[in-house]
Order: structure tokens, then C-alpha cells, then sequence
């Protein structure tokens, strides 16, 4: 893991922008497409305002989100809503989206649906994550329902989870397919986070720390 320190939030977003703007770029020199996975939550809005205006063949270009909140559109909480809203939009409106949501009462009504078009996405040239301070990343909570079968190395593409951290259920990408990602940027404010990350690298076991599952050649974000 590497850890890049900024010296302020705007400066970090605009950086991690042209980063992965960068490195899409090369994977659409070497291939057909590029898969881009991104967060949702309440932090990587600034990195989806300027990455939408980057000149890119976004028409080659796969974008899925990281793991998806059970909730429609509509919904304040939607991670898909916040896709289109901000990244979606401007030059990247010529991105295809790859749906993590399926509209059904629940997620594993649409499991199959779904993960056949994030497979035939794959693998991911970049990955960006988020983290919260629980240390869960996508939607791999401590504690959730299936974590162990999301973190093993022999896991589906996608699982739909359930938590007592989360507020609605979920479903995710799991740990092999965000490490079988080309290159994985991980985004983090506060001193909140920055104490979650140490503790998630002392943790003996990912199962109380998911986020440490996928730290290895892991770029970290953080400003204060
Ligand atoms: O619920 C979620 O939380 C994490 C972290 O979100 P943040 O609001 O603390 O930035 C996010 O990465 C994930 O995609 C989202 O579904």
C-alpha cells in the first residue's frame, strides 16, 4: 500500500482525477474497452465533476459502481443517482453504465441479471474506493451477513449484503474482483479515516477490517 498525503481536498480530487483518467487512457490503447469501478457515498462527487470533462473515447468505456445501496433512484441514498448526476455527465455521458441496481424488493431477485453484465465487463481497469469509518469498503461491512464468502478468493462477482452498519440491504463487488482491478486508488478525508486505515492495517483479520482485504498495491488518497 502506498499512502499519498495532500495538502488539501481540492488538490487531492483533481490529482486523483487525472490519475485515473491517465490510466484509463492507457487500457484503452492496449484494449476494446476499459472498466472503471467507482464509490458512491459522500465523497468522490468533486473526482466525478472534473473526470467528467476529461477527453477521453468514453464511448469504450465500462463504469459500474463499487456496490450499491437497495434503494430506487429516486432515493437520496442512491449511489446510482449520484453516478449519473455527477460522473455520468458532460464527456462521460458516453460511458456505458453497468447497473448495479435492479429495481426488484430485493437484490438477490436481480443477482443474476446483474452479475452477468459485470462479468462481461471484467476485469476492471481501475478500481476507486471509498471507506467509511467502520473500516467497510464498497459494501463489505464488518459484521455483514456473507462477508467471509465476499472476501474469499473464490467468490462471485457480486453478493448482495446485509449489515448491521448498513441502513438498507446491500449488494457489492467482492474482494477478487476490486484486487483484480489493473490499478486501485482508495479515497479518504478527515483524521477519522486516516485512524480507521491504521487500525485496519493492525487488524489480525479482515472479517473486523474488510477494507484491509484489499489494501495490497492499493494507492490511498487522504487529505485532512
Ligand atoms: O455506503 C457507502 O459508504 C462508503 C463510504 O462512503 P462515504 O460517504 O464515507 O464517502 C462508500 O465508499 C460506498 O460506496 C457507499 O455505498
Amino acid at each position: 500500500m502506498k499512502l499519498v498525503e495532500y495538502a488539501d481536498r481540492d488538490m487531492m480530487m483533481l490529482d486523483l482525477a487525472d490519475k485515473i483518467a491517465s490510466e484509463l487512457a492507457m487500457a484503452l490503447d492496449h484494449g476494446d474497452r476499459a472498466a472503471l469501478a467507482v464509490p458512491g457515498g459522500s465523497s468522490p462527487g468533486p473526482v466525478f465533476d472534473a473526470l467528467s470533462g476529461v477527453d477521453l473515447d468514453w464511448e469504450r468505456v465500462d463504469v459500474m459502481l463499487t456496490d450499491e445501496r437497495w434503494v430506487a433512484e429516486d432515493h437520496p441514498r442512491s449511489n446510482t443517482a449520484l453516478l449519473k448526476s455527477r460522473l455520468l455527465v458532460d464527456k462521460a455521458a458516453a460511458a456505458r453504465l453497468i447497473p448495479l441496481y435492479g429495481g426488484s424488493a430485493a437484490p438477490e431477485d436481480c443477482l443474476n441479471t446483474l452479475t452477468k453484465d459485470v462479468e462481461d465487463a471484467l476485469p476492471l481497469a481501475v478500481v476507486l474506493l471509498g471507506m467509511g469509518e467502520d473500516m467497510h469498503t464498497a459494501s463489505l461491512f464488518p459484521g455483514a451477513y456473507r462477508l467471509s464468502d465476499a472476501l474469499s478468493a473464490k467468490a462471485p462477482v457480486l453478493l448482495p449484503m446485509r449489515a448491521p452498519g448498513a441502513d438498507e440491504p446491500r449488494i457489492t463487488l467482492t474482494a477478487p474482483v476490486l484486487n483484480g482491478a489493473m490499478s486501485k486508488h482508495l479515497l479518504i478525508m478527515g483524521e477519522g479515516k486516516r485512524a480507521a486505515l491504521a487500525a485496519a492495517l493492525d487488524a489480525a483479520d479482515a472479517l473486523d477490517a474488510p477494507v484491509k482485504a484489499v489494501l495490497a498495491d492499493m494507492t490511498v488518497h487522504w487529505a485532512a
